[in-house]
């Protein structure tokens, strides 16, 4: 057993649990944008990451095409790197090699994961759509993929949604697995606790952010006794 000092100790209690075989870090945000943005989104971005720790951030915006979104993420890629929040590209690998990106996410309909990292090169981040399919979440993993994403958890009116997952997959997938997951699909912080519960690392939410009554940074806020709610299971 390694021994700490009383100074890592005091800065954080947990801090020798990430040294123990099967650690994973605790549930972290994974915001996505809504569906459009108007000349008001950057405050709005800012407001959310004023809420408490967003781990991710991804610009999706459907039905735009990449050179208008290419036009427009500038501010918002340096907003997320002066607050240290990854920036991923929903969709396209070529925008995401444009805009130098943190990482793309693909839909079993945006590319191969292989092709991504070939074009991207090993420190970009390539997240993999696998709905409520573990077998899709294996081949992701085995195509290099740097986390696999499983949804629609609850109904959601952000996108239409095809497939239904059960927070069991999660459970199942961590642990056999160390590939980080993700569980989107109508997460609010009133519903999240048993994906937390289940293992999640990410929990990647819109609506409930952007659409917050009190708005983004109470949105974000809202989660953060969740994905502090339960440490994750062992593997
Ligand atoms: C983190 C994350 N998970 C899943 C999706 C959905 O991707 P996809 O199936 O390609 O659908 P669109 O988002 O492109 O409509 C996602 N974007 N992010
Ligand atoms: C992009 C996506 N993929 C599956 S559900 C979903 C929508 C996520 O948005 P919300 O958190 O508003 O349900
Ligand atoms: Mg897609």
């Amino acid at each position: 057993m390694t021994d700490f000092t009383d100074e890592e100790l005091a800065l954080d209690p947990h801090f020798a649990d990430q040294f123990e075989p099967g650690f994973r870090p605790a549930c972290q945000l994974y915001l996505i944008s809504p569906p459009a943005i108007d000349d008001g989104f950057l405050d709005q971005l800012a407001a959310a990451f004023d809420g408490g720790s967003v781990a991710a951030f991804q610009l999706r915006l459907k039905g735009i095409d990449d050179h208008a979104i290419a036009a427009l993420a500038p501010p918002i890629q340096a907003l997320c790197a002066e607050r240290d929040v990854a920036f991923i590209v929903n969709d396209s690998i070529g925008l995401a090699k444009r805009l130098g990106a943190d990482g793309v996410h693909l839909g079993q309909e945006d590319g191969d994961p292989r092709d991504a990292r070939e074009q991207l090169g090993p420190k970009v981040q390539i997240g993999v759509t696998c709905h409520d399919s573990r077998h899709l979440a294996m081949e992701a993993g085995e195509a290099g993929a740097d986390y696999v994403a499983f949804g629609a958890f609850y109904p959601t009116t952000t996108k239409e949604t095809l497939h239904r997952a059960e927070p069991s997959i999660l459970g199942w997938w961590t642990t056999l697995f160390e590939l980080p997951c993700v569980a989107i699909g109508g997460v609010t912080a009133e519903n999240a606790a048993p994906l937390v519960a289940a293992g999640a690392d990410f929990l990647a939410v819109s609506s409930a952010v952007w659409n917050h009554p009190d708005g983004p940074k109470a949105g974000v806020a809202a989660f953060a006794q969740v994905l502090a709610s339960k440490p994750p299971p062992p593997r």
